[in-house]
């Protein structure tokens, strides 16, 4: 089971001056279980390229599969795709319009045509997933909650559809450095806990390095990376090339090896480093 694209190309606004290559030869599988970072700088094709997972964009040429179908077939229903495959774009909390929490969660589950006791059920389930207090936040206006708590409205909405893969295009912009790190443990509880499949977009590497198993770098439209985390970051002056940077831990280590410290450099987390770090200096002075 899994999302699979094969040989995808997209243009935005064929055959007119506009034309415009944004994603060339897409060849990718996310399968089910996994955590994946897609990171690129801006303009590299993302948001293009998630829009394919639930059939929002067609592609120009080449296939996309969700759990083996086809989704461009004639027989497939893309209402139940997108209920398969959840997107939360990118300043989602931009798309709350009802007048309570409870109902613009509730406004997915009510077009699948459930029954009230289960919508109720779902949103209750789905603010749960998202540490929302469902009896403290039900009857608030969506309008008056803070910037953070918004965008965790937003992404009940969509976990209230109950999706297998949940798919988040830059969920932590524009947050403070709290609101971010709430987000993402929040999104690391939905694939530990949940058991969700997560595809999360972003242009940090300090965020996706510590919680994706595997990487896409995306660069003008072309996958240029997939691969583990460590991988990736060991292509550092490659990926400098492309604009984009390692993390801030990796970095680090790498500045101490340089300084003649014993340390690994395929670090991603604060807490690997501390070790490594604790390690090199109970073994005493560098060696160069
Ligand atoms: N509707 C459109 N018509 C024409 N070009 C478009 C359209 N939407 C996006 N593009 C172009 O396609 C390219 C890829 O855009 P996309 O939004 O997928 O990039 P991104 O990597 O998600 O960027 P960001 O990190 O800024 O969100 C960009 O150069 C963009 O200008």
């Amino acid at each position: 089971m899994s999302i699979t694209l094969h040989e995808v190309y997209h243009t935005y606004q064929p055959n007119t001056p506009f034309e415009y290559h944004a994603l060339r030869n897409i060849s990718l599988e996310i399968k089910e279980g996994e955590f994946v970072g897609i990171i690129g700088h801006t303009g590299s094709g993302k948001s293009t390229l998630v829009q394919h997972f639930n059939g929002l964009l067609k592609a120009t040429q080449g296939r996309v599969l969700i759990d083996g179908v086809d989704i461009s077939g004639k027989e497939v229903k893309l209402k139940e795709i997108r209920q398969k495959v959840g997107l939360v774009f990118q300043y989602p909390e931009h798309q709350l319009f009802e007048e309570t929490v409870a109902a613009d969660i509730a406004f997915g589950p009510k077009n699948l045509g459930l029954s009230p006791d289960k919508i109720v059920k779902r949103v209750k389930k789905a603010m749960a997933m998202v540490k929302l207090d469902y009896e403290r936040y039900k009857d608030s206006s969506p309008f008056v909650l803070s910037g953070g708590e918004k965008r965790r409205v937003a992404i009940a909405g969509v976990l209230a559809m109950e999706p297998k893969y949940l798919v988040l295009d830059e969920p932590t912009a524009g947050l403070d450095p709290k609101g971010r790190d709430e987000i993402l443990a929040q999104i690391a509880d939905l694939h530990r806990e949940a058991g969700l499949t997560v595809v999360l977009v972003s242009h940090s590497m300090d965020d996706v390095a510590r919680l994706a198993s595997r990487l896409i770098v995306m660069h003008q439209g072309e996958v240029v990376y997939n691969n583990h985390p460590r991988q990736v970051f060991s292509e550092n002056n490659r990926l400098k090339k492309i604009g984009l940077d390692i993390p801030t831990v990796t970095k680090l280590m790498i500045a101490l090896k340089e300084k003649g410290w014993p340390v690994r450099t395929d670090i991603l987390t604060i807490e690997e480093a501390k070790g490594e770090i604790l390690k090199a200096v109970k073994g005493g002075k560098p060696h160069a």
